[in-house]
C-alpha cells in the first residue's frame, strides 16, 4: 500500500500536477542575502511541490531564519527571487504562514478564539459588521466551527475553551499550529517549533506531524491537492529524518561561496508511518552523511554530492514505469 502511494507522490510531484500547472508551490531561485557587508546566503536553488514536507537543518548560525524571512516575504533576498505559487514574494501574505518555537497567541482569548482570529481579522471590518450585523454573527460562528475543527486536527479538542494561561507548552504548540494552518496557507514555515518543549511532548507533536502528512498522500491518493506544504527548521538530526519526507541542509563550508550558506544536502528521508516504530537506527549512515555535509568543515569541495533529491526521485519513478 505505502508503495502504491508513493508511487502516486512520485508521479504526481514529477508532472507537477498538484501546482494546478507547472509551478512549485515554492521556488527559491538564485537566492542570496547579505546583511551590510556580511554574506549569509549564498546561491540558494530549491523547489518544493504541494505536499512535501521538508526538514531545513544547518548549523547555528547559518542562515536558517533568513532564508525563512525570505520566503515569508518579510526580508526579502538582497539577490534572486522567492515564488510562491508563481509570484514573487515581496511582503508577507496569506500564501505563507510561520509557526516560531515561542508561542504567541494572544492570552485573553481561548483556544478557538485564538484560532479562528486571522480569519475573522481577515474577512471583516467594522463597515461590514455596522452593515451586516447577523451575516457577520454567522460568519463569525462559522470561523469558530472551521477552528473547531482545526483544533480537532491537532488533537486539541477537549481544549477548546482554555486560555493559553491554561494550557501546557506543547498544547500552545498545537493551537499555534491550528491558528497557522486556518488561514490554509501554501507553504507554512516551522522555526524550531518544538524545541522549547519536553521530549514526550516533543514526541506527541512529531506524532502530529505524521498525521498531517498522512492526510497529504490520503488526499492525492483521492487525485486532489494535498493540503499541507511545511517547512520545518530543525536541529535534531532524528527529528528530521523521524517527521520528514525530504531533508535539506545548509552550510557556509563550500568552495564557491566566500562565507555565505549554501544548500550541500537535499535527499529524500526516509518515511514513518504514525504508531510505527521510531526505529532511526537503520538509517544512521544517512544521519553521518548529514553530519558530514552540513557541519565539517573539511566537506567542501564536492559539496554538491548530496543535492540529488529530484535524481532520486526520477530514478525511482522510472523504475516504478519499467516494474
Ligand atoms: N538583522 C540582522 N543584521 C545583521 N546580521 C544578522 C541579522 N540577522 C541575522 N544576522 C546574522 O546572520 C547570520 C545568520 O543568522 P540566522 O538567524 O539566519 O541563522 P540560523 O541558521 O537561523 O541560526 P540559529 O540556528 O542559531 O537560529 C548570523 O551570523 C546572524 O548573526
Amino acid at each position: 500500500m505505502r508503495f502504491v502511494y508513493e508511487l502516486l507522490v512520485i508521479g504526481a510531484w514529477t508532472l507537477g500536477f498538484f501546482s494546478g500547472d507547472s509551478m512549485a508551490n515554492l521556488e527559491i531561485d538564485h537566492v542570496h542575502h547579505a546583511y551590510g557587508p556580511k554574506k549569509v546566503l549564498n546561491d540558494v536553488n530549491l523547489r518544493v511541490e504541494a505536499g512535501q514536507l521538508v526538514a531545513l537543518v544547518g548549523p547555528s548560525g547559518c542562515g536558517k531564519s533568513t532564508l525563512l524571512h525570505a520566503i515569508l516575504g518579510t526580508h526579502p533576498p538582497t539577490g534572486g527571487v522567492v515564488r510562491v505559487a508563481g509570484e514573487p514574494m515581496l511582503r508577507p501574505s496569506r500564501d505563507v504562514g510561520i509557526v516560531y518555537q515561542h508561542y504567541s497567541l494572544y492570552d485573553f482569548l481561548t483556544a478557538r478564539k485564538n484560532v479562528a482570529f486571522g480569519l475573522m481579522l481577515n474577512e471583516t471590518s467594522a463597515p461590514y459588521r455596522f452593515f451586516n450585523y447577523p451575516g457577520w454573527l454567522r460568519q463569525r460562528a462559522e470561523h469558530l466551527e472551521r477552528a473547531d475543527e482545526l483544533l480537532d486536527k491537532v488533537g486539541l479538542t477537549a481544549a477548546r475553551d482554555l486560555y493559553p494561561s491554561q494550557m501546557s507548552g506543547g498544547m500552545r504548540q498545537r493551537v499555534a499550529i491550528a491558528q497557522a494552518l486556518i488561514m490554509k496557507p501554501r507553504v507554512l514555515l516551522l522555526d524550531e517549533p518544538f524545541g522549547a518543549l519536553d521530549e514526550a511532548t516533543r514526541e506527541e507533536l512529531q506524532l502530529m506531524l505524521l498525521q498531517l502528512y498522512e492526510e497529504n498522500l490520503a488526499a492525492i491518493a483521492a487525485n486532489e491537492p494535498p493540503p499541507y506544504t511545511i517547512i520545518i527548521v530543525t536541529h535534531e538530526l532524528n527529528e528530521a529524518l523521524y517527521v520528514s519526507d525530504r531533508v535539506v541542509g545548509l552550510s557556509q563550508y563550500h568552495t564557491d561561496g566566500a562565507n555565505g550558506a549554501t544548500i550541500v544536502y537535499d535527499r529524500p528521508a526516509p518515511r514513518f508511518k504514525p504508531g510505527e516504530p521510531k526505529d532511526l537506527a537503520k538509517f544512521v549512515q544517512q544521519k553521518n552523511e548529514m553530519v558530514e555535509a552540513v557541519f565539517s568543515e573539511s566537506f567542501a569541495k564536492d559539496h554538491r554530492r548530496y543535492v540529488t533529491f529530484w535524481e532520486e526521485y526520477e530514478k525511482k519513478a522510472a523504475t516504478a514505469v519499467g516494474a
